[in-house]
């Protein structure tokens, strides 16, 4: 992999909470325009990695780079504005709000006032939600408010779209549409790393996978590769 290439790069970086270690010493490159996935059973440090990214969490040790530049000190607004946005898994949407006021919120920060209608419009269309527009949020399925919340994490017009379990909790279909929108996003050039411990979801997606246990790299690789990996099998049946 090029320099060039790599978007984002963890270095050595490590989150200890006291004496556990909820991220040790971990190294990750994720290329430009990849769909990369974090994988790991519960407690596996998966969360504390993308705080580290997104400047919520400052790490213990090590540096976070993306386009070549040291962030590990920037603070999450400024990663924003760098191109760094993020969907975490608890709801940040506004259900007393309708979609289109939600989505208004997040594209008013970084849109000019005259085109900010049509961006949302755009987005709306893009989330396969346009015709709710004017649905309170409350009133949407779950995968519809994900949706959402997918779009208002666009709104920046991230070049990095960190998901976390973006089809936690929905149904077969609405994983489905899931899994179509994020390959959809990526085709238009978003760099995605998304966390994930469904391998049959992962499988759906990801090109490249990086496996994490007990909050050190286990493995990594395509797809197909982690797959065929005894070791990652054993710790997802519990064996290590
Ligand atoms: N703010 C915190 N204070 C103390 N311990 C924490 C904190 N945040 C996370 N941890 C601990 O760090 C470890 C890693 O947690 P993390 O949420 O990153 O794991 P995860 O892989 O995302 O798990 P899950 O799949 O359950 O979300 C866990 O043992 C967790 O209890």
């Amino acid at each position: 992999m090029s320099k060039e290439a790599v978007l984002l790069e963890l270095r050595h970086v490590g989150k200890y909470f006291g004496g556990l270690r909820a991220v040790d010493d971990i190294n990750i490159k994720v290329e430009s325009g990849d769909l990369h996935c974090l994988l790991g059973p519960n407690g596996a440090g998966k969360s504390t990695i993308f705080k580290m990214i997104m400047g919520i969490y400052k790490p213990t040790n090590g540096s976070v780079f993306f386009n070549q530049r040291n962030v590990t000190h920037l603070k999450s607004w400024d990663r924003v504005k760098l191109g760094i946005s993020i969907k975490m898994q608890t709801p940040g949407v506004f259900g007393e709000l309708t979609v289109y006021e939600n989505m208004k919120i997040a594209v008013q920060h970084f849109t000019r006032h005259a085109e900010v209608k049509s961006e949302v419009s755009r987005l709306l269309e893009l989330l396969m939600i346009r015709d709710l527009k004017d649905e309170l949020v409350d009133n949407l399925s779950h995968g519809q408010q994900q949706w959402l919340e997918i779009g208002m994490a666009l709104a920046c017009k991230p070049k990095l779209l960190l998901l976390d379990e973006p089809a936690a909790g929905m149904g077969p279909e609405e994983t489905d549409r899931t899994a179509e929108l994020i390959r959809q996003l990526n085709q238009q050039g978003i760099t995605i790393l998304f966390i994930d411990h469904d391998m049959a979801f992962v499988k759906k997606l990801a090109r490249n996978t990086t496996v994490l246990h007990l909050g050190r790299k286990f493995a990594e690789g395509t797809v197909e590769e982690i797959e065929t990996n005894q070791q990652v099998v054993d710790i997802y049946l519990g064996k290590s």
